[in-house]
């Protein structure tokens, strides 16, 4: 079947071999594999072997769902929620398959501000998010839906796409970024941090820890290392970040054993500022991801 579905997860099949897998916790896709040149197919995205994939906690790999924060809450509206909002740590609905052709199989799964008695305690407003999942033969594309049902009331949100990219994280170079301006996340004092810098490598690189958040980003990047490659391709996504923690991935107690070295989160989001969503309005992010050919 090109769709199956359990309680817990979604898997798509592509008629030329391709899968995606979905957890219905958080809408987190923890796997997306595609064949290589040989025709056997491969993992394209890093998920740690100690992550927790029973809904215990936020998934340490994959593709997690950031919404409606970026990072520890700053907005008024958001600050009894957790690190990165309340998005990848729910059980979404599937809802429908969206499409089941040769083209692409692709699904929508949805998660509405009700549907969740905690988040009348945790956030104040109202909101609708579908997502919508579609995979082609070499492609994986993700469309993140925020719809405001309220009729009297604005939303402000921040969302990202927190994808984990399979990859060695010594070897593995993010373009275009040169020129950029970005705040270090791993600057000490908080005056550092709010300070913007200015990319001046052609090639960013991983090899040390690296926490950046760029802002008004071209939105199409190319990952690259020896032997592979993926373009990255966001709408209305406008900033992107690039993160490893190298050797400060030790005290997450959800990665597996020099795990940092396995990948290369690269996130398109927007997360610098706060979309506003005005009363039943909706706004649509998207990220593509295609595997290089070369
Ligand atoms: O451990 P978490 O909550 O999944 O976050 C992982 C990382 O996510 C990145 O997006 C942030 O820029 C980092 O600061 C953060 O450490």
């Amino acid at each position: 079947m090109p769709v199956d579905h359990s309680d817990s997860k979604v898997t798509l099949n592509h008629p030329k071999g391709s899968t995606v897998e979905i957890l219905l916790y958080g809408a987190t896709i923890i796997s997306w594999k595609v064949a290589d040149k040989q025709g056997s197919l491969q993992e394209r995205l890093f998920v740690s072997s100690k992550a927790s994939l029973d809904g215990s906690k936020p998934v340490r790999g994959g593709i997690p769902v950031v919404f409606p924060c970026f990072g520890a809450p700053t907005h008024p509206d958001h600050l009894k929620l957790p690190q990165h909002g309340l998005a990848r740590n729910q059980n979404w609905s599937f809802d429908s398959i969206v499409m089941d052709n040769s083209a692409g199989v692709s699904v929508r799964l949805t998660l509405d501000s009700s549907a969740n008695p905690k988040n009348a305690s945790l956030y104040p407003k109202e909101f609708r998010l579908a997502y919508v999942v579609t995979l082609a033969e070499h492609q994986l594309s993700t469309d993140l839906h925020v719809e405001n049902p309220s009729a009297t009331e604005t939303i402000d949100f921040q969302a990202l796409l927190h994808t984990y990219v399979r990859a060695p994280a010594d070897n593995v170079f993010v373009t275009p970024l040169h020129g950029l301006s970005y705040f270090d996340k791993t600057e000490a004092t908080d005056e550092a941090r709010a300070t913007a810098k200015t990319e001046t490598r052609q090639e960013v690189d991983v090899k040390n820890f690296t926490d950046s958040v760029y802002q008004g980003a071209p939105g199409q990047y190319r990952v690259t290392w020896p032997g592979g490659s993926l373009e990255i391709r966001a709408k209305e996504f406008k900033d992107v970040v690039v993160w490893n923690p190298q050797e400060e991935g030790r005290k997450m107690s959800d990665m597996e054993a020099d795990g940092w070295k396995n990948y290369v989160c690269v996130e398109p989001g927007y997360v610098r500022g706060f979309v506003t969503l005005e009363p039943k309005k909706s706004w649509i992010g998207q990220q593509v991801l295609t595997v290089g050919q070369d």
